[in-house]
């Protein structure tokens, strides 16, 4: 399976009409990729708190259209990454898109755990509660956004739940890369499972962006690791190489739930 991870720039001068367009087109040059994937936040910026509420949209809005319509022509599997979404109730949630090769959406995941404490999206969006899998591309994805890394707990579920690739999308800050590099590493090994890291590049509403993007293979291998400017991050991953893995060093076996 041939992957591709858009570490976008993020710069709020920039309007999010604009960045979808950007975004719509780097996806569509990425002929005879297999699944490609998109940072978190990126048509609003992940800190850029002050903007959620204006840019908040269904999951059918600017961004969703703009994203099926890519996956579509691409033909690919799209992990949108994550739009501010307004909820038929009314709420905002930080919220995952997975879109098929025919450009229908295929997975929606609300992130679970919010970042800032009190404040920012831990005080303006509500939590997901749901844990999301989805097949596509010929393996098990598992989702989780960001600051979901911190907590090992989310990835044990999805890997129960038969993930095999967990994608994660995030705006995490340069000022903590070292954790992002070693949970991203971590959350392979434990899991025995690809992670697929797509960040976002350049600074917004004042915090600098890691980038970084990874992809670790399941024994922790960083196959692919981009520098913390725009890039596409591509790698092939073997498929076969998660059962076999798992089979070779069956640590799952000893699991032991107390
Ligand atoms: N957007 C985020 O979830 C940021 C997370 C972060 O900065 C951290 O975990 O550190």
């Amino acid at each position: 399976m041939r992957v591709s991870l858009l570490q976008m720039a993020v710069n709020t001068a920039e309007s999010p009409e604009s960045r979808r367009e950007a975004a719509g087109s780097l996806v569509r040059d990425q002929n005879g990729a297999d699944l490609v994937v998109l940072p978190e936040l990126w048509p609003v910026g992940a800190f850029a708190f002050e903007s959620f509420e204006a840019e908040a949209e269904p999951l059918d809005g600017p961004t969703g259209q703009a994203m099926s319509a890519a996956a579509r022509d691409a033909g690919v599997w799209l992990h949108g990454g994550s739009i501010v979404e307004r909820t038929a109730k009314g709420d905002l949630c930080n919220t995952s898109l997975l879109f098929a090769p025919d450009g229908e959406l295929a997975a929606v995941y609300r992130k679970i755990h919010r970042f800032g404490f009190d404040r920012g999206e831990a005080t303006l969006m509500v939590a997901g509660e749901e844990i999301v899998t989805a097949p596509a591309a010929g393996t098990v994805l598992g989702l989780a956004t960001c600051y979901d890394l911190r907590f090992p707990e989310v990835f044990r579920r999805l890997l129960d739940a038969g993930a095999e690739t967990i994608v994660l999308p995030a705006g995490w800050p340069a000022a903590r890369g070292g954790h992002w590099r070693t949970l991203a590493i971590a959350r392979a090994i434990e899991n025995q499972a690809y992670v697929l890291a797509c960040g976002t590049a350049g600074t917004h509403a004042g915090v600098e962006q890691n980038g970084r993007s990874l992809i670790v293979a399941p024994d922790g291998e960083v196959l692919a690791e981009a520098g913390p400017g725009q890039e596409v991050l591509t790698a092939e991953l073997d498929l076969k190489r998660v059962a076999a893995y798992r089979e070779k060093f069956p640590v799952h076996k000893d699991r032991r739930l107390f």
